[in-house]
């Protein structure tokens, strides 16, 4: 099988990502655009370092380099077009097109295997694929820590304890599948929990842990320290406030009965950052406090929006948590994956989840009534049906709704609206009614496959700015001094520890007297000039989307070229909506991004569904 590559195009000599002195085959390929200076800088010095001058074997370390760059782990590189033509078909479309040299697939890994830079464990090749060092030891770190997990035994239980409780907690046949769910995860150690938005996970998780502190108490033993993280703030505080919703809920016949007991067992119960809880190590990004020999103290660990979660990320939290503690992994593997290398959950199902003994569990069931149009959208994005997502979103029964970029009326009603909307929210903020405010700018999202050009969210957060500005008389946002306004929404871009603020957090700026804060959605508030990493968010790419809900969402589509435009990007992006979501694009645009994937190359699905321990 071959790929086509993406390249970049510039018209500027001078552009930062042409490598200067890059000669022979990594000069090519840079000039062509499918290397960056830094993908050719990384091969040239550490083949200059060891004196490797073959260059196909600088090239493939380029690809490498490439590869992780780009959100792979490896790179196959038989999977490349040995022919330099119809394989390399650049879809961003530049003057340069012509054919590359590519090194004749046949024989070039083993070429880089019996390389000096193989010898010396710079690079590995595995599985008929090529690895920078760092990633092949993560993968096989993974791929060994949950098989060390799924051999263990399982933990003991109370059969009859339990039974009880799962009838209590998920009654009757309406909660027959997260029953199944449940009590499956009670008896083992791990399990992956999979399933979209409103199947019904969270409301799993809380009567899991009523499952699990119950035992834990029978047992006789201390209270069960729980653990309950996810990717980003944002998701760690969605993930809190809604096991604390299904804990406090009412009781009513058919519905989980939660318990004084459990309410009990249970209380006190946080979520926080996967980073905050495997603890920071100063001067380390990729090395935390907590690791293989400081294990985490918690019996149970539920990770929330594990699709987010990177390769490294999931070596690193699954050597911290104790090898007897009970690890749930709880996510929709059809999302996007991390910002950065990796797909590890996509790959954790789809290596583990051909097994019988239920290591994965699948909930499929919607439980939304409101957005039966937008399950029956994502369910033909998954399919991957053109035809029926186009059926869908041309049905026009107001749930979803597509607009074509060329049609003048509909993009004005949608411009309309917007500036309506961000001014609604500046009427708020400027009268001081955060909590207002707040959920107003929550309501609506604004979604961009880019960050840069026409449909990206740049330039959509600058022309509401423009507009925003223009309706109130005042000119607002972009420059420095009008950056701060009342009413400007923002996302929180860095985690800081001290100030208690995450990466994803977002919020709004409110007029207080003549001083302006930022009211975030976890209830907290800063003077704006405490606020350092934040972006304004009239507008956001679906990237950052990630982990968050609105109740209506327009999705701004970028011309069909465009190699962001995915089945995951657009699935992500209309299931970010619970009541509404409007797409604007082309029928073409919507059709290519349902026909292409975006697959990220990694050998871990392979590595699980073999199970040999490694060597
Ligand atoms: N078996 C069920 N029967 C009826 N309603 C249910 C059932 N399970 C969950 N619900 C309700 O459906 C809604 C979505 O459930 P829940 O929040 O658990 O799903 P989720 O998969 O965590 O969704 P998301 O990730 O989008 O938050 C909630 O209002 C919940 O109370």
């Amino acid at each position: 099988m071959t790929t086509a590559i993406e390249r970049w195009t510039s018209d500027d000599p001078r552009d930062a990502r042409l490598a200067l002195g890059a000669t022979g085959l990594l000069r090519t390929f840079n000039h062509a655009g499918v290397l960056t200076a830094a993908d050719v800088h990384v091969a040239r010095r550490t083949a200059d370092i060891v004196g490797e001058d073959d260059e196909s074997v600088r090239l493939a370390v380029a690809l490498a380099v490439r590869a992780v760059r780009q959100g792979s782990v490896c790179v196959d590189l038989g999977a490349f077009d040995d022919s330099g033509t119809s394989g390399v078909a650049g879809t961003e479309r530049g003057p340069d097109e012509t054919p590359l040299p590519w090194p004749a697939a046949d024989g070039w890994l083993d070429r880089v295997a019996a390389s000096a830079l193989a010898e010396r464990s710079v690079v590995r090749a595995d599985l008929g694929l090529l690895y920078l060092d760092r990633y092949w030891r993560e993968e096989r770190l993974v791929r060994d820590d949950l098989v060390a997990r799924l051999a263990a035994p399982a933990p003991p239980v109370d059969d009859a304890l339990l039974e009880d409780g799962a009838a209590r907690l998920f009654p009757g046949d309406a909660y027959a599948e997260q029953r199944r769910a449940a009590l499956s995860t009670v008896r083992r150690l791990t399990t992956v929990l999979t399933g979209g938005p409103g199947r019904g996970k969270t409301t799993t998780v809380a009567g899991l842990l009523a499952l699990l502190a119950e035992q834990a108490e029978h047992a006789g033993g201390r209270r069960l320290r729980i653990a309950l993280a996810a990717p980003t703030g944002k998701a760690a505080a969605r993930l809190q406030e809604a096991v604390a919703e299904a804990l406090a809920a009412r009781p009513e016949t058919g519905r989980p009965e939660f318990t004084d007991d459990d309410r009990r067992r249970l209380a006190g119960l946080q979520a926080g950052t996967l980073h905050r809880l495997l603890g920071r190590r100063p001067g380390s990004s990729t090395r935390f406090r907590h690791d293989r020999e400081g294990r985490l103290p918690h019996d149970v660990v539920v990770v929330d929006e594990t699709s987010m979660v990177s390769l490294t990320l999931m070596a690193r939290l699954l050597e911290a948590v104790r090898p007897d503690a009970r690890l749930v992994l709880v996510g929709d593997p059809d999302q996007l994956a991390s910002v950065e290398a990796g797909a590890v959950l996509a790959d954790l199902v789809a290596g583990l989840g051909q097994r019988a003994d239920g290591v994965v569990a699948a909930l499929v069931t919607d439980h939304r009534s409101e957005s039966a149009a937008i399950t029956r959208l994502a369910a033909a994005i998954q399919d991957g049906d053109p035809a029926a997502v186009l059926a869908e979103l041309e049905a026009g029964d107001g749930a979803v709704e597509l607009v074509h970029p060329d049609d003048a009326a509909g993009l004005a009603d949608l411009q309309d609206e917007l500036t309506r909307h961000a001014l609604d929210v500046r009427g708020l903020a400027l009268a001081g009614q955060a909590a207002e405010a707040l959920a107003l700018a929550e309501r609506h999202r604004l979604l961009c496959a880019h960050r840069e050009g026409p449909w990206g969210a740049a330039h959509w957060n600058r022309q509401i700015e423009r507009r925003l500005g223009a309706a109130s008389g005042v000119y607002l946002g972009a420059a420095v001094g009008t950056e701060w306004y009342a009413g400007r929404p923002v996302l929180i871009t860095a985690n800081d520890y001290g100030l208690g603020l995450f990466n994803g957090d977002t919020g709004v700026v409110v007029a207080e007297g003549d001083a302006l804060r930022a009211h975030l959605s976890d209830g907290a508030s800063f003077a704006v000039s405490r606020l350092g990493d934040v972006e304004t968010l009239h507008a956001m790419t679906v990237h950052k989307s990630q982990g968050s809900q609105a109740e209506t969402v327009t999705v701004l589509l970028p011309d069909e070229g465009s190699p962001l435009l995915t089945r995951e990007l657009l699935y992500t992006a209309v299931t970010r909506a619970r009541r509404r979501v409007r797409v604007v694009g082309t029928p073409e645009a919507v059709r290519a991004a349902v026909e292409r994937r975006a697959r990220r190359a990694s050998g871990l699905a392979e590595r699980l569904r073999s199970d040999v321990p490694s060597e």
